[in-house]
């Protein structure tokens, strides 16, 4: 397959924290688009940072279009467009001003594009940037990320704190943006309905590790979610479920392949499960 982001073997530990990244590996499809999905903490920004090349690894490798991405590999950034959570502009300028600034900054500096885009997402051009609400700063931060002739988008909580129209319009966006078969996203959120909507790819981490990384599709599609009472469940044997979770009376168990699952047993009912669901299990549960 013809990734646009390898990420292998990452290893990283904070001084003065417990927090570490561990043996962290993904790969990112051309054309496509990763949902990153964790707890608060679990290493999303740091992972992604890594990928910048912002925040130094202690190991491990990162190719973006095939290429490795070292400290000379300036030229690799150019092609990575970010909307991180806190994004500071220059609060005194207007999102006009700006697309002046980021003309002398890139080389390939859309201006017509980000007018567009601006346009369409109704932010503001003659206002200071400083008295934009945070909504329309993010807006504005993913119209300068698509502008510059990014190739790859990282997106961290990037709808995060948006109303459910405007963050439907973002989604529309970045789905128009991976058309073109040569981009792709990888996208962190803790609004994990956004990214069954649009993701191919889900990637779960917890505490610093991969825990899980999946098509979406097969997640939503093939997973399952059995809940049934604790005899019942200690029929099962371990190799026919991923984890499960004691809530109350009821077991929860995570499947795998629903279909195989239910027609072995038939007196389990099996439900579909969500991200958040798939999730909660992973973490919470016992594998
Ligand atoms: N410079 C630093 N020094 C020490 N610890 C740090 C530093 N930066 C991040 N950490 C720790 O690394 C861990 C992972 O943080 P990170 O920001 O990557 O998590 P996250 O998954 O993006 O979380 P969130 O969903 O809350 O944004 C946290 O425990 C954080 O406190």
């Amino acid at each position: 397959m013809n990734y646009c982001l390898e990420v292998k073997n990452l290893f990283r530990t904070y001084p003065n924290s417990n927090f570490s990244l561990e043996d962290v590996s993904f790969s990112l499809p051309r054309g496509s688009i990763m949902g990153f999905v964790g707890e608060n903490g679990a290493g999303k920004t740091t992972t992604m940072s890594m990928i910048l090349n912002t925040i130094k690894r202690d190991s491990g490798t990162i190719k973006i279009f095939g290429e490795e991405m070292t400290d000379e590999r300036t030229d690799i950034r150019n092609h990575i467009g970010v909307v991180f959570d806190a994004i500071n502009f220059p609060g005194a300028l207007t999102a006009d001003k700006l697309s002046a600034v980021f003309q002398d900054i890139y080389r390939e500096w859309d201006d017509a594009l980000f007018r567009n885009l601006i346009r369409r997402l109704q932010v503001p051009a003659q206002i200071p940037i400083k008295d934009l609400s945070r909504g329309m700063t993010m807006k504005l931060a993913t119209a300068v990320a698509m502008s510059h002739g990014a190739k790859l988008l990282l997106l961290d909580e990037a709808t995060s704190g948006l109303d459910p129209i405007v963050r439907e319009e973002m989604l529309d966006l970045f789905l128009e943006f991976v058309e073109n078969e040569e981009h792709s996203i990888l996208m962190s959120s803790h609004i994990t309905s956004d990214l069954e909507k649009i993701a191919d790819y889900i990637t779960f981490i917890h505490k610093g590790k991969i825990i899980l990384t999946e098509q979406k599709d097969t997640l939503l599609y093939k997973f399952g979610m059995c809940r049934c009472k604790a005899d019942q469940f200690h029929t099962l044997d371990e190799s026919e479920y991923v984890a499960y979770r004691k809530r109350g009376l009821q077991i929860e168990v995570l499947i795998s392949d629903k279909d195989s699952f239910s027609k072995k047993h038939r007196d389990f009912i099996v439900d579909g499960v969500t991200i958040d669901e798939i999730m909660l299990l992973l973490v919470k549960g016992d594998q």
